[in-house]
């Protein structure tokens, strides 16, 4: 569980005023997440996510907010934020900029097959694609540019076979260039945790856009694929999903081997620096990193080709 700031109910109570959802009823931590501060909030109007943002700008809040509503919008579905009288979609509570969020049913799946893997493609294409051309969109804050900063970074601190490994990657990853490459809004973070599927295994929810930003739309296949799929059969049917609604270019087919490998070192470094750099919290869920240092040692051995 990660619940970095804590909510008091009388506070609560106040700050829930201007959205008229009726008496507030409870409100629980939630038990995943890295980022943010997240809680169930039962009103008579029904049941939400609060999410208190422990270290965004208002400018990146109010594009990741204005993203789920258009996606919402969309008909994807992932979470609809809640405004006030006044159009806000966020407010201060406890300190930090807080916003209400329907909840999605359904549950995050640990094991998945290639057919939860063709359905996820073809969210993420249908997601690029609707989130496509959306104005005033940031860039990626985890994009190359923070690769090379973070990684930098973090060479002093990390083991010395750890220290090799990274500088050798970023000295990798500094001669590609990606700009020529299909792009716009990305989520940047969908992992099976960030995912909801209902009981008759159709995808009920997408979560967590508070990664997301413009970057090459390969770089999200690359993400989802190094979380996705375990085998070449996950791997075929995720590609063949995403496929089936927007075709891959032969530059990306070019440019996947050094894509999945960036993408495996983006979430190494995420990992390493909570690893090096903790937050304080009440509960703080720490991943670990090796899985992401594993990966890229394989993708660096044995490049894989984008499946036809
Ligand atoms: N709108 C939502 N509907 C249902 N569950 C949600 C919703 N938002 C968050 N959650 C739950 O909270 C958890 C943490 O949310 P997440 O956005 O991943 O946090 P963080 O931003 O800290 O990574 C999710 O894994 C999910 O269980
Ligand atoms: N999905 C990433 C980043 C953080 O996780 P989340 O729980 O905030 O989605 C990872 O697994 O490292």
């Amino acid at each position: 569980m990660s619940v970095y700031t804590p909510v008091g109910r009388d506070e609560l109570a106040v700050w829930l005023q201007p959205l008229g959802l009726g008496e507030l009823i409870d409100h629980a931590g939630i038990a995943a997440g890295m980022q943010n501060s997240n809680y169930f909030v039962t009103t008579a109007s029904g049941r939400f996510v609060l999410t208190l943002f422990e270290n965004l700008e208002p400018a990146a809040l109010d594009f990741y907010l204005a993203l789920q509503d258009r996606l919402a919008h969309g008909g994807l579905p992932c979470p609809q934020p809640l405004a006030d009288g006044e159009g806000r979609r966020w407010r201060p509570l406890a300190g930090k900029p807080a916003a209400l969020l329907s909840c999605l049913p359904g549950a995050a799946l640990d094991d998945v097959t290639a057919g939860h893997c063709r359905i996820v493609g073809a969210l993420l294409a249908r997601l690029h694609q609707a989130a496509a051309g959306m104005p005033e969109a940031l860039p990626n804050p985890c994009g190359a540019a923070w690769r090379q900063q973070v990684g930098a970074s973090l060479l002093p601190q990390v083991s010395a076979d750890e220290a090799a490994l990274l500088a050798d990657e970023l000295a990798f990853q500094a001669t590609q260039d990606w700009t020529g490459l299909p792009r716009g809004v990305i989520h940047a973070d969908l992992f099976r945790d960030n995912v909801l599927w209902d009981s008759h295994g159709q995808l009920s929810g997408v979560l967590d856009f508070y990664f997301a930003g413009e970057d090459a739309w390969l770089f999200d296949l690359a993400v989802v694929a190094n979380d996705w799929c375990a085998d070449d059969a996950a791997l075929a049917a995720l590609v063949a999903g995403y496929s089936s609604v927007r075709t891959l270019v032969e530059a990306e087919r070019q440019a996947w081997p050094a894509m999945r490998r960036a993408a495996a070192l983006r979430f190494w470094l995420l990992r390493l620096e909570v690893r090096h750099r903790p937050r304080q919290g009440e509960v703080v869920t720490i991943k670990n990193p090796d899985d992401f240092r594993h990966l890229l040692t394989r993708f660096r051995l044995a490049p894989t080709a984008l499946p036809r």
